[in-house]
């Protein structure tokens, strides 16, 4: 599962995985277990540099030790290697507009990304990251006033899986 931060990557990527009768896993999740501090705490202390390079060794872990549905980051496509390293997966592009983002994030601290000025930085993070969203899916998916659950049958049928 891959888009940007709020789109739902965490949420149907569990609801894929029960439908799917596989494994969930999340890279987020992974970063904070191995590191004991959360997302927004590695940013301030590392800056977003460092969090990548743990990003991109945990998102190279997790393709090689799990099957099943896999939740990435929002910004792990920015790297070049984790581009690669998803060609050959089935990779679901959940996309939103800027109105939904506010909607689903409320664009608060736990986001630091979109922590000053929220609307202007989605728009420009997502000029930055469309394409390279668009570049590593293999389907693409439109959440805008879907629920999850929606989401999620949509994601199945564009997959074009059948369900365990
Ligand atoms: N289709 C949806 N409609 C409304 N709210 C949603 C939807 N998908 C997710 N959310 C909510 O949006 C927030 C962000 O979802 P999350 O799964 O953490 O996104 P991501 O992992 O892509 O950052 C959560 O509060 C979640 O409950
Ligand atoms: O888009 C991004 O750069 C980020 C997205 C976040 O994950 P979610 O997309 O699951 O919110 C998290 O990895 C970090 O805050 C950076
Ligand atoms: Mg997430």
């Amino acid at each position: 599962m891959v888009g940007p931060m709020g789109v739902g990557k965490s949420t149907v990527g569990q609801l894929l995985a029960e439908r799917l009768g596989v494994g969930y896993r999340d890279t987020d999740d992974d970063i904070v277990a191995a590191q004991g501090r959360t997302i927004a705490e590695i940013f301030v202390a590392e800056g977003e540099p460092v969090f990548r390079a743990i990003e991109k060794a945990a998102v190279r872990r997790a393709l090689a030790e799990h099957g099943g549905v896999l939740a990435l980051g929002g910004g792990a496509i920015l790297d070049a290697d984790t581009r690669a390293l998803l060609a050959g997966q089935r990779v679901v592009y959940l996309s939103m507009d800027v109105e939904e983002a506010v909607k689903r994030t409320g664009f608060n601290a736990a986001r630091p990304l979109l922590a000053v000025n929220p609307r202007k930085q989605w728009r420009e993070l997502m000029e930055a990251r469309r394409h390279l969203y668009e570049e590593v899916a293999t389907a693409v998916v439109p959440t805008d006033g879907r629920t999850p659950e929606e989401v999620t049958q949509a994601a199945l049928d564009a997959l074009e899986l059948k369900e365990a």
